[in-house]
């Protein structure tokens, strides 16, 4: 069954401070939709986060991880240190780290399996940068981003699998793509799983979209029939407004 979600990615923001403050604000939201809710503080915060939530159904999340179980690896954290402080959601392939961190699909196809070898769920983001949009070629992006890191799974992994489609050129510009272009995008990537999987799994699978969700534009991004939720940048740094768009479901 499709679930609903609404994850808040903070990326390099809040120290440890601001992160108690801002999980003592969400602590006071209500959550009057039927989205599950998830936020992705840094490493360093993750601790922190996860004890003052345990008992809350705010679920915290990894941004990152390596695909290794631990070595040489300095600067790295593994899905295993990530498990055995109760993290057991992670994103990967977020567009920065492929922009600024040269993730490639190769790469994250190994993380993809590390994570759900350790019995992890996987928030897989992927999509076009504005060329890709303007040339017409976004869709050929996106089926082989999907295809290059995650076409060699099974189809039970995919119940461990969340996709968020996040096109580069609405990620923190204030320009969202319109409900219709998010819609025609995740019945394109639904329609791209279903060839290889068939429709249980392409109806199954949750679709995020990410990329400038507000209160404002929220609730008819999330009208639409293949969009399952969003994954939430800048406006997560903000508690009144994060859940705003939790219940614009
Ligand atoms: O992970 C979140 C996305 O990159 C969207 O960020 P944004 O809401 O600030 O555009």
């Amino acid at each position: 069954m499709r679930k609903k979600i609404v994850a808040g990615n903070w990326k390099m923001n809040n120290d440890l401070a601001q992160t108690e403050t801002l999980i003592t604000s969400l602590k006071k939201q209500t959550n009057t939709s039927n989205a599950e809710v998830m936020i992705a503080p840094t490493f360093t915060n993750l601790w922190q986060a996860y004890q003052t939530l345990k008992d809350n159904a705010i679920e915290v999340i990894a941004q990152n991880m390596h695909f290794a179980d631990n070595g040489a690896f300095t600067g790295e954290i593994s899905g295993g240190m990530l498990k055995s402080i109760g993290i057991n959601t992670v994103i990967l392939g977020h567009s920065e780290r492929r922009e600024y961190f040269n993730e490639t699909d190769e790469l994250l196809a190994k993380k993809v399996d590390t994570a759900l070898a350790k019995g992890m769920r996987v928030i897989f983001c992927f999509g076009e940068v504005l060329a890709d949009r303007k040339s017409g070629n976004h869709e050929n992006v996106v089926e082989s981003q999907i295809k290059n890191a995650l076409f060699h799974l099974d189809a039970a992994a995919f119940q461990n699998i969340v996709l968020a489609y996040e096109p580069v050129w609405a990620i923190g510009t204030g320009e969202t793509a319109s409900p219709e272009q998010a819609q025609d995008m995740h019945a394109f990537i639904r329609k791209t799983l279903d060839s290889k999987y068939g429709d249980i799994v392409a109806e199954d699978v949750s679709i995020l979209y990410g990329g400038s969700v507000k209160p404002a534009n929220a609730q008819e991004i999330f009208s639409k029939p293949d969009v399952d939720g969003g994954l939430i940048g800048g406006a997560a740094l903000n508690a009144d407004d994060f859940f705003a768009i939790v219940n614009a479901f």
